[in-house]
C-alpha cells in the first residue's frame, strides 16, 4: 500500500486546475442506463469512484471508452440488473443505479450499502420515494430488490431531510413514470442540477431546477444524452483551505466560485484574501520574512445542506482552525460520526474536544503543528490530514491513502505543481 510523505511548512504558489466533480459524475454515469444509446459525458474525473461506477455499468452490460476527460457510454444492450456487494461495499454511491434500472427494466437488485466511516447512512428515503412511484422493495440476503408492478406511475415524495443521492435516485426513476411526480424538500446541491441538465438533454421534462420542489412530467421515451460534469466544488474548497493554511498565493482555475458561497464567506472572516471571476478563485495570504501576514481568526461553522457549509469540507476546515488564534466551534449536523480525523490531527498537536455533534477547536496558532505518522480513515478526513501535513513542521506520513484516490484526481501532481513537497512512497 502507498503512503504520502509530506515535508510541511512551505507556502503554496502558482495555479491548480480543478477536475470534474465526483459527486456529479457518479449520478450522470448512472443516468446513462435509463435510455439505450451512445451517451457522451465531458469533464469526467478519472478517480477510483468513477472507475468503480463504470465497472458496475460494464457488469450491467454497458460498454464505455474514455478519450481524455470525455467518456462515451453505450447502454444499448443491458444484460444484468444486479449491483453486487463487492462493488457496493467499496462505493456506496453504487446505489444510484437503482433508479435508472427501475426506469429501464422494471427490476433491480442492489446490495444494501450499509454504513461507512462517517455514519450509518441508510437508504430508507430512497426506498420510500420508489414506493410512491409504484415500486415494491424488499430485502433479500443483504440485497434490496425493487420490482415495478406494471408501469412506474407519478407520485408525491416528501423527504424528511433533503437527501442528495435520494433526490437523484427518485428523479432518475420518475422521468419515465406515467404522469406527474412531485419531489418536496428535494436536495438543491449543484450536482442535482447537473443531473437535471443531463436528464433534460435525454428528453426528460423537469421543472423547479435549483429549488427544493421538483416536478417531473413523465415521458414515454428518452434518448442518449450529452452533458458536461460541473467542476468539483469540494476539490476546489480543499485547495482553497490548503492555501489558507500554508500561506502563499494560488489561482484555482476551471472552478465555479458560485458553488462555494459558505466557504468563501467563512475564509474571508478568517482573514484570508479571496478574489473571484466566473471560473477562477485566487486565494492569498501574503508573507513577510517567511511568515504569513494573513491573520487566522477563529470562525465557527455548522454543516448544512446546500447552500450551507458542506459536510464534505468540514474536516478540511478543521485542519485550518486548529492553527487559528482562538476557539472555533465546528457543528456537524449531517453525519453522526464525521470526526474521525480529530484523533489523527491531535497526533500533530491539535487541541480539540468533541461534545456530541460539536467539536471545540482551540487554535494553537500558525506554525505550531508538528508532522507525525497518521492514518487516513475516509476521503475527506484524509484531505484534512494532507492540509495539516502541508502546514506542519517536519515530515507527515499518511497511510491508507487509497481513500484520497476515491475523490481527488492527481492530488500529488497538483500539489507539487504549486510547490508542495509531497511524494508517494511504498509502505
Ligand atoms: C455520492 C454523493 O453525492 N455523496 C454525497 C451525498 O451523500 P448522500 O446522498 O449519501 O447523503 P444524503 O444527502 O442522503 O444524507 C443526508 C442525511 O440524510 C440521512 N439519510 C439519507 C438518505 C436516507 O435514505 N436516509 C437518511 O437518513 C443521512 O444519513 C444524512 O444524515 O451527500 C452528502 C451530503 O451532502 C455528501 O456528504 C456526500 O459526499
Ligand atoms: C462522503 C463522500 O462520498 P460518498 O457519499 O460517496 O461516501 C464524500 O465525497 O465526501
Amino acid at each position: 500500500m502507498d503512503q504520502l510523505l509530506i515535508q510541511g511548512g512551505f507556502p503554496l504558489y502558482g495555479s491548480v486546475a480543478i477536475s470534474g466533480a465526483k459527486n456529479a459524475a457518479l449520478p450522470l454515469i448512472a443516468a446513462t442506463l435509463i435510455a439505450p444509446g451512445l451517451h457522451t459525458l465531458h469533464n469526467v474525473p478519472d478517480l477510483r469512484d468513477t472507475r468503480t461506477m463504470l465497472k458496475l455499468l460494464e457488469i450491467l452490460g454497458a460498454r464505455w471508452e474514455r478519450t481524455g476527460t470525455t467518456v462515451r457510454i453505450n447502454s444499448d444492450r443491458l444484460t444484468g440488473v444486479e449491483a453486487p456487494y463487492d462493488l457496493v461495499k467499496t462505493m456506496r454511491a453504487s446505489v444510484l443505479v437503482l433508479g435508472p434500472l427501475l426506469a429501464r427494466s422494471g427490476f433491480a437488485r442492489v446490495s444494501l450499502p450499509g454504513g461507512c466511516a462517517i455514519g450509518a447512512r441508510p437508504i430508507n428515503y430512497h426506498l420510500k420515494g420508489f414506493e410512491q412511484l409504484g415500486v415494491t422493495a424488499q430485502l433479500e440476503q443483504g440485497y434490496v430488490e425493487g420490482i415495478v408492478d406494471g408501469q412506474l406511475r407519478g407520485g408525491t415524495i416528501y423527504f424528511d431531510v433533503p437527501s442528495v443521492t435520494g433526490t437523484e435516485n427518485v428523479l432518475m426513476a420518475s422521468v419515465k413514470a406515467k404522469g406527474r411526480t412531485v419531489i418536496k424538500n428535494a436536495a438543491k446541491e449543484p450536482e442535482v442540477d447537473n443531473l437535471i441538465d443531463m436528464l433534460v438533454a435525454m428528453g426528460a421534462e423537469i421543472d423547479g431546477k435549483g429549488t427544493d420542489r421538483l416536478i417531473v412530467h413523465g415521458v414515454d421515451r428518452l434518448q442518449a444524452g450529452e452533458s458536461t460534469i460541473i467542476p468539483d466544488r469540494i476539490e476546489t474548497g480543499t485547495y482553497m483551505i490548503a492555501v489558507a493554511a500554508t500561506g502563499g498565493c494560488v489561482q484555482i482555475t476551471n472552478c465555479n466560485p458560485a458553488h462555494l458561497p459558505a466557504l468563501i464567506e467563512k475564509l474571508l472572516l478568517c482573514g484570508v484574501e479571496i478574489e473571484t471571476t466566473d471560473d477562477m478563485i485566487t486565494v492569498s495570504c501574503p508573507e513577510v520574512n517567511g511568515h504569513s501576514t494573513c491573520l487566522l481568526q477563529s470562525v465557527d461553522i455548522t454543516t448544512l445542506p446546500y447552500p450551507g457549509f458542506p459536510t464534505d469540507l468540514q474536516a478540511q476546515f478543521m485542519a485550518l482552525m486548529i492553527q487559528s488564534d482562538g476557539t472555533s466551534i465546528i457543528h456537524e449536523t449531517i453525519f453522526e460520526n464525521r470526526f474521525m480525523h480529530v484523533a489523527e490531527l491531535e497526533r500533530m498537536g491539535a487541541d480539540v474536544t468533541i461534545q456530541g455533534a460539536r467539536a471545540i477547536v482551540r487554535g494553537i496558532g500558525r506554525g505550531k503543528l508538528n508532522g507525525a505518522p497518521v492514518m487516513a480513515t475516509d476521503l475527506r478526513a484524509s484531505a484534512s490530514l494532507v492540509i495539516a501535513g502541508l502546514s506542519a513542521n517536519g515530515t507527515t506520513q499518511i497511510s491508507r491513502i487509497y481513500h484520497l484516490e476515491r475523490g481527488y484526481e492527481q492530488m500529488v501532481e497538483k500539489l507539487r505543481g504549486v510547490g508542495a513537497q509531497v511524494s508517494r512512497v511504498k509502505e
